[in-house]
């Protein structure tokens, strides 16, 4: 079987880890794994993590770091099959030695986008609360306005959104993603996109990915996988 391919994508709140995770899943065939999603099906199914996870979330804190290797390394481990992409983990150095141990990754896509662009975005990011799934209403509207595309419940805008407590958020990805890219970049598996718009990083992130997966393993991952 040829190699599987590991990626991790980082960036701060807005930087569109999520729209572009979907984009490479989509064209790449790899599957998405997102922390938050995977932390707010834990939430709903009522896992133990999960309870424990949200009485973190619910106060905005981070989930600590052995309850997320606790939740996400089993399931990596259950996907030595597949090639994947990570979102949202890991966020911090702790996260980053945990899965260092149980795998070698590929490719780090680092987001660096402006803080003006951010407090943007996410002024206009309308949330589905129950899935994670995100709307901007210049970007990508939903079909109906104020509604989720898929089952038609009501969207949100978080808190967390909010210009004012972006920044404090953006100064705390600062701090813990910090010691994160210093060491992919040591490990010289960091590429780092700046730009304000989407549209204009991700061909280079395409272009960057068509070189690094084998040529045919995209198409029969996608084959296997859906
Ligand atoms: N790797 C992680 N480490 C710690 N907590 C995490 C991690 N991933 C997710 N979480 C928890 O789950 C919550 C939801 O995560 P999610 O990534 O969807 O949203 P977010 O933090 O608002 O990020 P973003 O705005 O960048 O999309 C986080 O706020 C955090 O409490
Ligand atoms: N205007 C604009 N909005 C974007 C662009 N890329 C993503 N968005 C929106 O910005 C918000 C943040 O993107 P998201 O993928 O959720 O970022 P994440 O927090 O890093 O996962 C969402 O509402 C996206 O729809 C862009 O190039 N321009």
């Amino acid at each position: 079987m040829s190699k599987l391919f590991r990626a991790v994508i980082m960036g701060p709140p807005g930087s569109g880890k999520g729209t572009i995770s979907e984009r490479i899943a989509h064209s790449f065939g790899l599957k998405h794994i997102s922390s938050g999603d995977f932390v707010r099906e834990n939430i709903s199914a009522n896992t133990e993590a999960g309870v424990l996870a949200k009485t973190y979330i619910k106060k905005g804190l981070l989930v600590p770091d052995h309850v997320m290797t606790r939740l996400l390394l089993p399931r990596l481990e259950e996907m030595t099959k597949y090639s994947w992409l990570l979102d949202g983990f890991p966020r911090t150095l702790a996260q980053a030695d945990a899965l260092n141990s149980i795998c070698d990754l590929d490719v780090v896509i680092n987001l660096n986008i402006p803080l003006e662009t951010l407090k943007e975005r996410l002024r206009h990011r309308w949330t589905h609360p129950s899935s994670g799934r995100v709307y901007n209403m210049y970007f990508n509207p939903p079909r109906i306005q104020g509604l989720d595309d898929i089952t038609g419940e009501q969207l949100i805008q978080q808190e967390d959104d909010r210009p004012e407590a972006l920044v404090a958020r953006l100064r705390h990805y600062k701090d813990i993603a910090k010691p994160v890219i210093d060491l992919y970049k040591a490990k010289s598996i960091l590429y780092t996109f700046s730009d304000t718009e989407t549209d204009r990083i991700w061909p280079n992130i395409s272009t960057l990915l068509s070189t690094k997966i084998p040529i045919g393993q995209s198409d029969a991952r996608c084959a296997s996988t859906h």
